[in-house]
């Protein structure tokens, strides 16, 4: 019983020192690990600009968090520094995050802005994109020298903002219609989406992979030196237990290589323990931590990064793959997002929406989908996969804001899945009708 006289908060923190750097990308680490190669690569594409020439453009590219985003903010500190001591004018913007902004106009206003004073912002409205474009370049001419924009996300920049900024802005200053005539651009993209680079034009993605950069994933060595140096800032001195970091740092670079992995499963071990009221982090909370990070990524898609028509097409599209007997066509697919949109209460959008939305999902690789030939009836077909295991994906949405939308009977036909078929359950038909019968829709 709680008692009601006594405040249940707890003023004191015997297991962190200081969580931000575990949570947050918005702390500097003040070194980077075992990047040596990479910075070099950076540090040459960018030597331009302290001997006078023009910038190149460079092209980062790797999957999340391997180091692309903080490398990239230590270079540009390092770069800054040398074309300030050198008396060489050297404008840099960002990095901006491109996935925060839904068209052109409102990536360019922030661009705009990032230029001008306080007092002087543009408005969220009120202007054609091509007044802020216009807005933009007199604003690099006004500076002058060299400027460089630094776009992370660019996988999701808005689609009538690519050929502008990945083309027309790197070479503004050879275009006579543009008021560029001093001032030399160069364009820093990041992504951890190879594929958005095959859809660019040819000529678009030569300019922007002028230079380009690989970031791998990182092995358990480098991870253990990583997340140590976080590891120390973060915990209260002697309460990590010996195995913690090490464990951790197996465990990330076995998924994926990622240090933000890593980073949460520590913060997770810790609040174990803190939750425990223990003395210190033991292997238990750590082993613990790995055992829930997947389904608490997932929990975070369901409540962070997905639309809720995005959220509900996943958790459609894992139904449809491990119910017996039927493939996760996109008609199949249709047929269980309507059905869980309906019975929860939600719109529900066409058919034709749901290929946007698998799309959509398919780029932040939470789905893959496979081309099927339909044999002598000629045609094609795609099928779809989940990329992380449907047992993690159904927990994720049985904890998240969809669970009235998760069938009452899914661990049933989960377990029925997993046990591949062997059990005594009898799966119906193939027919729609009687799969449909086969759900219970709350
Ligand atoms: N080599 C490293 N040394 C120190 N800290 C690192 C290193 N690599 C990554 N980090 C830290 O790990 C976290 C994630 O890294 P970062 O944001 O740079 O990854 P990213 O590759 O840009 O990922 P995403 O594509 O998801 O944005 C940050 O807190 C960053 O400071």
């Amino acid at each position: 019983m709680v008692d009601v006289n006594e405040n249940p908060f707890d003023g004191t923190d015997a297991i962190f020192e200081r969580k931000q750097p575990l949570k947050k990308d918005t702390f500097t680490p003040d070194t980077i690990f075992h990047r040596d190669e990479e910075i070099e690569f950076y540090i040459n594409a960018l030597q331009d600009v302290i001997v006078g020439h023009d910038p190149n453009n460079v092209f980062v590219y790797g999957p999340t968090g391997v180091g692309k985003t903080a490398v990239t903010k230590w270079v540009r500190d390092k770069l800054e520094e040398k074309a300030e001591a050198e008396d060489i004018p050297l404008t840099v913007v960002g990095p901006i995050n491109c996935r925060n902004y839904r068209s052109a106009y409102a990536l360019v206003n922030t661009l705009v802005n990032e230029f001008r004073d306080p007092e002087n912002q543009l408005p969220e409205s009120g202007y054609s994109t091509d007044s802020v474009f216009e807005f933009l370049y007199e604003e690099i001419e006004a500076v002058g020298g060299n400027v460089l924009i630094i776009l992370d996300e660019i996988d999701n920049i808005p689609a009538d903002a690519r050929n502008d900024f990945l083309y027309e802005l790197p070479r503004a200053e050879a275009n006579e219609n543009t008021p560029i005539t001093d001032a030399k651009v160069g364009l820093i993209g990041i992504s951890n989406d190879l594929k958005f680079v095959d859809v660019l034009e040819p000529k678009v993605k030569s300019t922007l992979g002028e230079r380009e950069i690989k970031f791998g994933p990182y092995d358990a060595t480098e991870l253990r030196d990583i997340l140590g140096y976080y590891a120390d800032i973060a915990f209260r001195e002697g309460v990590l237990g010996e195995d913690v970091v090490p464990l951790a740092a197996a465990f990330s670079a076995q998924e994926r290589g990622d240090v933000r992995q890593g980073l949460r499963i520590l913060e997770k071990a810790g609040e174990y323990a803190r939750m425990e009221g223990a003395d210190g982090v033991t292997e238990a909370h750590t082993r613990r931590a790995t055992d829930t990070i997947e389904t608490d990524e997932l929990l975070d898609y369901f409540e962070h990064d997905l639309s809720s028509q995005q959220a509900l097409t996943y958790l459609a599209t894992t139904l449809a793959l491990i119910e017996p007997k039927h493939e996760a066509s996109t008609k199949r697919i249709y047929n269980l997002y309507s059905s869980i949109a309906e019975s929860s209460g939600r719109r529900v959008k066409s058919e034709r929406k749901i290929y946007e939305f698998l799309d959509q999902l398919s780029m932040q690789g939470l789905v893959r989908s496979a081309e099927r030939n339909l044999g002598r009836k000629g045609g094609r077909k795609y099928i779809y996969e989940v990329t992380d295991d449907p047992t993690d994906i159904i927990n994720a949405a049985l904890q998240s804001s969809y669970s009235d939308a998760v069938p009452s009977n899914v661990n049933g036909i989960l377990e029925h899945y997993l046990e591949d078929e062997a059990t005594e359950f009898e799966a119906p038909d193939t027919t729609d009708d009687e799969q449909q019968n086969l759900w219970q829709f709350t």
